[in-house]
């Protein structure tokens, strides 16, 4: 797009007319911007905020007749008129009151408001400009150059197969019938130009016009032509003749066989018209249309937004383009400057409204907004393909053999480049969101396929919807729920408990540890590794985790586990990656969304989701992913892994790709004796977590007993629940029931074995059903 060079000059100052104004046309002539009901009535006081009615060098054009006495014209405080300054004379204190006049005879000179263009310096312009990458960014990427080259072998490859195969049975033949055709079109040619056939209609219309001697003319001039071309045709058919003789003579009958055949198929390969073409193409190839500025203003002019409009009709260079539109991946990138008062949000809120504009898909526009220039600045990308269906390349992990450290970033999506987007799992907590549908449950999947490789990694797998989306990876995961039934959440709830247990255990062990060692206070891949300290990476995946949170029993207290987690966890190798269809603040508690550092967000409904998901602000800040389209399953934003938010398609492994990656990560974890929990077939003890020592005490009083030894209850209780009993001491007991409110005190008694009875520490049966009244 050309920009128009013409625009209004706000350096220069505009001329006044020389005629003497009225007071009204006085206050106008000054600038279009100036109303004229905006103006002060000249015999207004004096204007006594500037009283030297020195210019004040405000924006604008404006200029003011030089040397009159007028003193009253400006334009009301806080009003953004540009007054009328009188260049005048120091006026004395006194407000003069009097009619304006000019005069005629003085000449007005125009005087420049606006400050003179301050043009920065060539150094000042180069030690500010964005330096260009001197090489493309394809050529710094190993995985791209290797993408490239191998996508060439390939190409080759396909090619040379593909005419192969066809080169005998289909081109041969096919030439050598089309041969017989292209060679009686080049007799015809040959024909033609020996007999000067071009010039024919001439002589003929002159014939018929009668018109003798410049039809004799012609024919001289044909008959001269004809002889002189004839000639060389002469020469080239003995030549011919000659050849056929030759080879006839002294060549083989197969080589002579095979000169023809091979003369009559380039005949009727270079003879064969260009819509009919002997080869047939080896690769189906539609070119995505060239994007130019022209394509974008159209489309930008139809998204229907008012202030875009209203500047486009203005001025048809309105949006500015601060860099060429260039070529980027597979695709277009074309930087935008939206009209002011315009912002990328307005815009990225259209984008099925733009990707129309575009005549594009909806899956290859990608407007984006540019914060770190300014909120008008769009950047724009449109994609050859469309990024749901393009195909992805293959996912470096999920090749056989493929080990992941944690500590390191991996590769978890694509760009709509094509380009791996890296996350880094340790340090970090991670919330996924979107609609139902969009692709939550595949990316969490992903990122536990990603820790399941790290064989260090203890993982927690819960599935709370309850469809065994999880269920690949249950053969390496320490702990493993699926569902939300009553004895299944309460499983869950015990190994949160021990979760925690594990993590204060994971503070003082950091704690307990010299500078020297831990410099940083969390840990370090070299911590991880020392088997004493047991600090290896934790993963911990909760999918449709509203259903934890919002539990009326257990809710508040995995609310407050999952807090502390992802709060203190990153530091202490814990990561907990929580998914919701529902991100507000009940699935989703604050505690946790606030606190996360990645954050995956699919397509959602509306800003309060969004924000919720990707953090606050991110909407306005034109990080939308209420622009992804229903079929954009897998796309999202990831905000957390660098500066800006990306736009990422995670990688999608359904259930037996799962499978065969989790079976090459048990096999790692064998190989390095990390198989633990349900994994290795251990089961949680609910039992000891449901032990209720208040009820059971009272439960071994038998009939008629009162009071009873704390010796003798202990006894009774390891005979009634030996598995979480046995070995209690009466300490055990106290330290039970003290929550509980019942102490030990002094009670009477009969030794059983001796008879003889004695004040030892014991309960009474009536203040243990007394607190067990009060519990209820
Ligand atoms: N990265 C991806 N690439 C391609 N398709 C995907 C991707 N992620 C998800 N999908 C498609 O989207 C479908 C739904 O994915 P998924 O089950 O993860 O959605 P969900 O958001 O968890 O759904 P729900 O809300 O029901 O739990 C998948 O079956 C798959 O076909």
């Amino acid at each position: 797009m050309t920009q128009p060079a013409d625009r209004p000059d706000r350096d220069h100052p505009v001329e006044e007319p020389m005629t003497t104004p009225t007071p009204d046309a006085d206050d106008r002539s000054v600038n279009d911007l100036t109303p004229a009901s905006a103006t002060t009535p000249a015999n207004t006081p004096a204007d006594t905020t500037n009283p030297t009615g020195v210019n004040t060098g405000m924006n604008g054009d404006v200029t003011t007749p030089a040397n009159t006495t007028e003193t009253t014209h400006g334009a009301a405080a806080g009003s953004n008129v540009v007054p009328l300054r009188p260049h005048t004379e120091i006026v004395p204190d006194a407000a003069i009151d009097g009619e304006i006049v000019d005069d005629p005879a003085e000449p007005r000179r125009p005087v420049p408001v606006d400050l003179p263009e301050d043009k920065p310096s060539w150094w000042e312009q180069i030690s500010e400009a964005t330096a260009r990458p001197l090489v493309a960014s394809w050529l710094r990427s190993g995985a791209e150059i290797r993408s490239r080259v191998v996508f060439l072998l390939r190409y080759a490859a396909h090619v040379t197969t593909f005419h192969g195969l066809r080169l005998l049975p289909v081109y041969v033949p096919v030439a050598v019938f089309r041969s017989f055709g292209a060679v009686l079109r080049g007799l015809r040619r040959v024909r033609d130009w020996v007999f000067d056939a071009e010039s024919k209609p001439v002589r003929m219309t002159a014939r018929d016009r009668q018109e003798f001697s410049q039809y004799m003319t012609l024919r001289e001039a044909r008959n001269d032509a004809v002889r002189k071309r004839s000639l060389p045709v002469l020469l080239a058919v003995l030549a011919l003749a000659a050849v056929v003789v030759l080879a006839v003579t002294y060549l083989p009958p197969l080589w002579n066989w095979t000169l023809l055949v091979a003369t009559l198929v380039v005949l009727g390969w270079r003879g064969a018209p260009s819509d009919r073409p002997v080869v047939s193409r080896a690769v189906n190839a539609e070119r995505a249309p060239k994007l130019t500025s022209d394509t974008i203003i159209t489309a930008l002019g139809a998204l229907g937004i008012g202030e875009l409009n209203k500047a486009l009709a203005k001025r048809p260079d309105a949006v500015g383009f601060p860099n060429p539109i260039s070529r980027d991946g597979d695709g277009w990138r074309a930087d935008i400057d939206l009209p002011p008062g315009v912002t990328a949000g307005d815009v990225i809120a259209k984008r099925e409204e733009l990707s129309s504009g575009l005549r594009r898909q909806l899956g290859c526009v990608w407007p984006e907004g540019d914060m770190s220039v300014h909120e008008g600045r769009l950047v724009l990308w449109v994609g050859d393909k469309d990024m749901a269906r393009s195909k992805q390349p293959v996912w470096p992990l999920g090749k056989p053999g493929a080990v992941v450290d944690l500590f390191r970033p991996q590769p978890f999506g694509t760009d709509q480049r094509g380009r791996w987007v890296p996350v880094t799992l340790m340090f970090a907590s991670v919330v996924i969101g979107a609609m139902p549908r969009m692709g939550k449950t595949v990316t969490l999947r992903e990122l536990m396929l990603m820790a399941a490789l790290d064989p260090r990694a203890v993982l927690y797998n819960y599935d709370l919807k309850g469809t065994g989306d999880l269920a690949p990876l249950a053969p390496v995961s320490h702990a493993y729920g699926v569902g939300d039934d009553p004895e299944d959440l309460e499983r869950m709830v015990v190994e949160m408990r021990e979760l925690r247990e594990e993590l204060r255990r994971r503070t003082k062990v950091i704690r307990s540890l010299p500078e020297s060692v831990c410099p940083d206070n969390k840990v370090t891949p070299a911590l991880a590794a020392r088997q004493d300290l047991r600090l290896g990476p934790i993963v911990v995946a909760v999918d449709e985790c509203q259903v934890w949170f919002e539990h009326a029993e257990y809710g508040r207290e995995l609310e407050e586990i999952c807090t502390d987690l992802v709060k203190r966890g990153p530091a202490l190798g814990i990561t907990l990656i929580a998914a919701t269809q529902r991100p507000d603040a009940k699935s989703l508690p604050t505690g946790i969304s606030a606190n996360a550092i990645l954050r995956f967000c699919l397509k959602v409904q509306g800003q309060t989701e969004n924000d919720m998901v990707l953090g606050t602000s991110q909407y306005k800040s034109g990080v939308r992913a209420t622009m992804f389209a229903r079929s954009d399953r897998g796309i999202g934003y990831l905000a957390g892994e660098g500066d800006d938010a990306k736009i990422v398609r995670s990688v999608y492994k359904d259930g037996p790709e799962a499978k065969k990656i989790v079976s090459g990560a048990r096999l790692l974890r064998e190989q390095a004796g990390t198989i633990t929990g349900h994994a290795a077939g251990e089961s949680v003890d609910i039992d000891a977590e449901r032990l209720d020592p208040l009820s059971d005490t009272l439960a071994v009083f038998q009939r008629g007993e009162n009071k009873l030894w704390s010796d003798t209850i202990v006894t009774r209780l390891a005979e009634l629940r030996p598995r979480s009993y046995e070995g209690w001491s009466p300490a055990n007991l106290a330290t039970a029931l003290k929550p509980h409110g019942v102490k030990p005190r002094q009670v009477w008694d009969t030794d059983p074995t001796t008879g003889k009875g004695s004040n030892r520490n014991g309960y009474t049966r009536d203040a243990l059903t007394t607190a067990k009244n009060n519990r209820e």
